[in-house]
């Protein structure tokens, strides 16, 4: 530590020996001195040296002391000056103190502890004012550095509160104005708090809400199970899927984001949610994914559907040994319309094919555009007989054109259009394993063979099919003419006991065609089936058959019966039964003679209609027989419960009875069922002796078959029944 500096008094005064006193009493008492001889001197040396203190006299020559005083004092008010004057006169002293003097001594000094004691006091008061500033600056530093830090805290306060404001007040307008609906809840499930936006979702109001439990708003209990467990696991939950339920019970798809509240899903006491309904996006969806299947102009299955149902369709086909058909419709000049009419007449156009299209179609098939104007009408089973099924095809191809063939009234324009239809039978008959696109390409190549045969045509995809088709089709408009042309007739076949007696007959229509000839009802009768033309002719068999057995009875042949075959669609009318009570009052037959033959799959097809409409013809007096019986699957339980009378066993097991064991178990079994029934048996196509033998073996009394006489004319039957059947038949 550096030792401290004396202090430095400046003495101004003009007499040497004084000065010299003070020099060497001030030295003394540790202070250093700098002298100066007249008040001029003084300032220049107070200038040079910045002393502490100055001792100064008042009378000097060139400047006096109160100039000097005055100088000082107003360039240093800190240093301190003390007077020492020679003068007396209080007025002087005044003056001193008044320009600036901070004490005065009178001269000479006889006690020079006086002077010291006013020095040590003077340069005491000047660092204690020095001090004193310098405090009082720091204070003020201070108190300004403190007021600016404390505005600064109070600036950052007001600017937090502002900002917190803010935030409450963004917070509260997103909380009120939000579209989607901000819901809290507890654990346990209760609404804590949930935004007034859900009254526009739900039509519930917040109050009504808040308290009650989640299960209110969502009632799917396995929806509601996966959202707690999905949190639980992970905390959130992004997405959700859930149903709300609405004030009007309407369930309303909605879109939920979840978590815990809080950082620790441990401690978190609530559940914060959005929810947002998603309605639109659900319809927006479930469009795109029936865009993906159907057209949109005329809401028809698209290829896309069109092949998936083709597939199944074909699968089905092979399981169940059926046939279907795909019909590929284009639609002839059909851009003429829309070139010179427009795009607009020509959707409208295409709209009101999709709908002629759809009449009459059943539930099971499928009419689908594949664009432009080309559509495809997939039937499905149509039967396990290829040529009945394409028959079916045709059929439907024919009713199809002639349908789309009428004239379209669109915009006060009237159209004209006729459709090219390609046919493609499915599955193929040799066994080939084509796919659904396959099956579509040959229906396509049908279709153009159309148009290249001139257009508003069918045409199948085989040309054997082709030709049959074109057979059926010539048949089948021949044979809407054949009552009216008297080219249809009964045979009869016989029906014997066991000793060869005839008992009645079964009555079998023939078509004699004017160039084609005989033609087997094997063939005729699934055309007039599957075209309806089996009504008409069913109904002329009933009537002329009627009048047969009414005639040789009133000659007295003495028949038991005659059997008369009825095809399913002419069962299945609803007006049959009142059809059969007016041709048998026509006719005036004894009804008990007569019996209908109905096949076992007819009887088997919707069981109840079935067995109301056998009671009903049971009530007129009828008959009732079973034919072809054991090649359908009739069970026991439905044979007690039918009103029949006969089971008339199909000739495919009498024919095999002698080679195979399983068919002569399965007759065995038949006539012994039928004797449990308490039912006639009657077995048809016996041609030899051995199987007459068997079948009288196992119980079997009544025979039909060639054994003992081929479907024959009527007068010749009556020939017959008059000469009696060759003993080698019985
Ligand atoms: N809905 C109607 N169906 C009818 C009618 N007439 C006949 N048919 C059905 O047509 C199918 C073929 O009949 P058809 O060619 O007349 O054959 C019958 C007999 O000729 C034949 N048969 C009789 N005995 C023998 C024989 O010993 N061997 C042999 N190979 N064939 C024989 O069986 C047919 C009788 O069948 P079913 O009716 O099952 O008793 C045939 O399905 C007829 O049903 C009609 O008017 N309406």
């Amino acid at each position: 530590m550096g030792r401290q500096k004396n202090p430095l008094i400046l003495t101004i005064d003009d007499e040497d020996p004084i000065r010299n006193s003070f020099q060497l009493f001030l030295e003394d008492h540790d202070f250093d001195v700098v002298e100066a001889r007249s008040g001029r001197e003084g300032l220049e040396v107070f200038r040079r040296e910045k002393p502490d203190l100055v001792l100064c006299d008042l009378r000097m020559p060139e400047m006096d002391g109160l100039e000097v005083l005055q100088t000082i004092r107003a360039e240093s008010p800190d240093t301190p000056i003390i007077v020492v004057s020679g003068t007396g006169i209080i007025g002087d002293a005044i003056e001193a103190i008044h320009r600036g003097a901070w004490n005065y001594l009178l001269k000479p000094i006889q006690d020079m502890s006086v002077l010291l004691h006013a020095i040590n006091q003077e340069l005491e008061r000047a660092r204690l004012i020095i001090e004193n500033r310098a405090y009082q600056e720091h204070l003020e530093e201070e108190v300004t550095r403190r007021t600016a830090a404390l505005q600064k805290a109070i600036n950052d306060l007001n600017e937090s509160h502002f900002k917190l404001r803010k935030s409450e007040e963004t917070y509260r307008s997103i909380f009120e104005n939000l579209q989607d609906v901000y819901i809290e809840f507890a654990g346990n499930g209760v609404i804590l708090e949930v935004s007034p936006s859900i009254s526009a979702i739900s039509a519930f109001k917040r109050d009504e809400l808040i308290g009650t439990k989640v299960e209110g708003l969502f009632p799917l209990t396995q929806e509601r199970d996966e959202l707690f467990d999905l949190l639980n696991q992970s905390g959130q939950i992004r997405d959700f899927e859930i149903h709300l339920r609405d004030k009007d019970q309407h369930d309303i798809p909605c879109s939920l984001n979840a978590s815990y509240q809080g950082i620790e899903r441990e401690n978190a006491d609530k559940i914060c949610a959005t929810l947002r309904d998603i309605t639109e996006r659900k319809q927006a969806e479930a469009r795109i994914e029936y865009l993906a299947y159907y057209d949109a102009l005329t809401e028809l299955p698209n290829r896309r559907l069109l092949i998936n149902r083709l597939e199944q369709n074909l699968s089905r086909a092979r399981r169940y040994g059926h046939y279907g058909a795909m019909l590929f419709l284009d639609l002839d000049r059909f851009k003429n319309i829309n070139d010179s009419l427009g795009h607009p007449i020509g959707d409208d156009l295409l709209k009101q094919v999709a709908e002629r299209l759809a009449t009459d179609m059943r539930s099971e098939d499928t009419i689908s555009r594949l664009g432009g104007d080309e559509f495809v009408v997939l039937l499905s089973d149509l039967g396990t007989e290829s040529a009945a099924a394409a028959t079916a095809a045709q059929q439907k191809a024919e009713n199809i054109k002639e349908r789309l063939t009428e004239p379209y009234i669109i915009r006060d324009n009237i159209l004209h259009i006729t459709p090219s239809i390609g046919v493609a039978m499915f599955p193929s008959v040799d066994g080939s394993y084509e796919t659904g696109s396959d099956i579509l390409r040959y229906a396509d190549t049908a279709m153009y063979r159309a148009k290249d045969d001139g257009r508003d045509t069918i045409r199948f995809f085989l040309p054997s099919m082709q030709a049959a088709a074109d057979y059926r089709l010539a048949l089948e408009k021949e044979l809407r003419h054949a009552i009216e042309r008297d080219e249809l007739s009964l045979y009869f076949q016989p029906q014997v006991d066991y000793h060869g007696n005839i008992l009645g007959a079964e009555a079998l229509i023939r078509w004699t065609h004017p160039t084609k000839g005989f033609i087997s009802p094997g063939t005729f009768i699934p055309i007039a089936e599957a075209s309806g033309l089996i009504l008409s002719i069913g109904e002329w068999v009933l009537r002329t058959a009627c009048r047969h057995l009414k005639q040789w009875n009133d000659q007295g042949l003495g028949l038991t019966h005659l059997a008369i075959n009825v095809s399913p669609r002419q069962f299945r009318q609803p007006e049959f039964v009142g059809q059969v009570q007016s041709i048998l009052d026509e006719t005036g037959v004894n009804p008990s003679m007569v019996c209908f033959e109905l096949t076992e799959g007819l009887v088997i097809d919707n069981i109840i209609d079935t067995i109301e409409k056998m009671q009903g013809l049971k009530k007129l007096g009828l008959q009732l027989s079973i034919d072809d019986f054991g090649t359908g699957y009739s069970s026991l339980t439905y044979l007690k419960k039918m009103p029949l009378d006969i089971l008339k066993i199909d000739q495919s097991f009498v024919r095999d009875i002698e080679t195979d064991a399983n068919d002569a178990a399965i007759v065995a079994t038949i006539i012994a069922m039928a004797e449990h029934l308490y039912l006639k048996v009657i077995a048809e196509g016996v041609e030899t002796r051995p199987e007459l033998d068997f079948l009288k073996q196992n119980g079997c009394n009544l025979f039909q078959g060639y054994l003992f006489s081929r479907p024959i004319p009527g007068h010749q039957f009556v020939d017959l029944l008059a000469k009696g059947i060759p003993q080698t038949g019985s």
